[in-house]
């Protein structure tokens, strides 16, 4: 089987360090998502000259978009330390009181996957928010008593995939949701070209272009892509210009669009088995072996950003672009109803 090259997860500790080499640690060098930098420099230099620690700031979507980078970057720039954790390891409130009682003041407490913690960390975790306190419970039964515990100011950064998961009374305790959006290609040739120089990968521009359209509007995957560029080059003792960059791309089954494995199975599985849908989420989920979570979260946005499914009451629906992507005749005329 080969090596999925779209997929947005992190899978080794080789990527984990390459990904650390390439990380922006400021808001400047940070690429694309303007809109988003320009609310988090506001909230971080209001507080600066304030003296405050910045507000709880909330960071939604897909994986790879820069979440983890963000995080680090707040803490980088209002010059804070920061803690990682993540909502999976999280499972017991005790967990979470650990952490928060050893936090300095001032703190950035990063969580990953937020939406993945227990609901008695979370509640626990509201107040912690609102009120820099926690209850620790202790004992049992009648005897039980609950001990206030005084934390020291920090901020939350929380990270998910899935805010609509996220129980309204978490939400509500973020000063500040960014939501982060797939980037354009002119932002991903940007990252790509950073990422070349850092990684010191002589490459064309075109080729670069190619990559940028091929990554799934992703830099997490743009970098990734890259890497294997430059091994193909290396290997072959090529340069790495656009013949190079496509045929190791060829190699490695990315497709025009940048669709992985999975998006291609969801795909193929609306307009083979379901004539183009509409078909619910989890019918869908069963007949491709995925969880719904991951369909909704990891799969979808980037297909309807692309064009090729829709959202519809009835459930999810492939566009005529998709049909047409995977070069499949239609038998009946679906809603769309184009005679494709
Ligand atoms: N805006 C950006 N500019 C340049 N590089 C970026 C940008 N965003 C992300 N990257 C690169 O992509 C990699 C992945 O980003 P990051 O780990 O922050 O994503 P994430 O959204 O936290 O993903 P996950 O939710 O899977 O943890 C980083 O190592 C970084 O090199």
């Amino acid at each position: 089987m080969s090596e999925d090259l779209t997929k947005p997860e992190l899978e080794s500790e080789a990527e984990l360090a390459f990904e650390g080499a390439l990380r922006p640690k400021s808001l400047t060098e940070f690429v694309g998502q303007t809109k988003v930098r320009g609310q988090l420099e506001l909230l971080l230099k209001a507080a600066a000259m304030q003296d405050r620690t910045p507000d709880h700031i909330l960071l939604a979507g897909p994986p790879g978009l820069g979440k983890t980078t963000l995080a680090m970057i707040v803490a980088h720039e209002s010059n804070r330390p920061l803690r990682m954790s993540s909502g999976p390891a999280i499972q017991h409130a005790g967990d979470l009181a650990a952490v928060l009682s050893s936090l300095v003041p001032g703190e950035v407490l990063f969580i990953d996957e937020i939406h993945r913690m227990t609901r008695s960390a979370e509640e626990m975790l509201y107040l912690a928010m609102e009120d820099f306190r926690i209850d620790i419970m202790v004992g049992k039964g009648a005897g039980a008593t609950s001990i206030p515990l005084e934390l020291s100011p920090f901020t939350l950064v929380g990270a998910t995939t899935r805010s609509g998961l996220l129980p309204n009374p978490l939400r509500d305790r973020f000063g500040f949701t960014a939501h982060l959006e797939f980037y354009d290609e002119s932002e991903l040739y940007e990252v790509l070209r950073r990422a070349a120089a850092l990684l010191d990968v002589e490459i064309d521009k075109d080729a670069l272009r190619e990559i940028a359209g091929r990554c799934r509007g992703t830099p997490r995957i743009a970098n990734r892509l890259l890497r294997r560029v430059r091994d193909y080059a290396l290997v072959h003792g090529r340069r790495a210009d656009i013949t190079t960059v496509r045929e190791a791309l060829d190699l490695y089954d990315v497709d025009a669009l940048g669709l992985d494995r999975l998006d291609r199975g969801v795909l193929e599985a609306i307009l083979k088995r379901f004539d183009g849908g509409p078909v619910g989420l989890n019918t869908l989920a069963v007949s491709v072996g995925e969880e719904a979570d991951t369909i909704e979260s990891v799969v979808e946005p980037f297909l309807v950003r692309v064009g090729l499914l829709t959202r519809t009451p009835r459930g999810r629906l492939a566009t005529p672009e998709a049909w047409r992507h995977f070069g499949i005749e239609r038998h009946t005329g679906g809603l769309f109803g184009d005679g494709l």
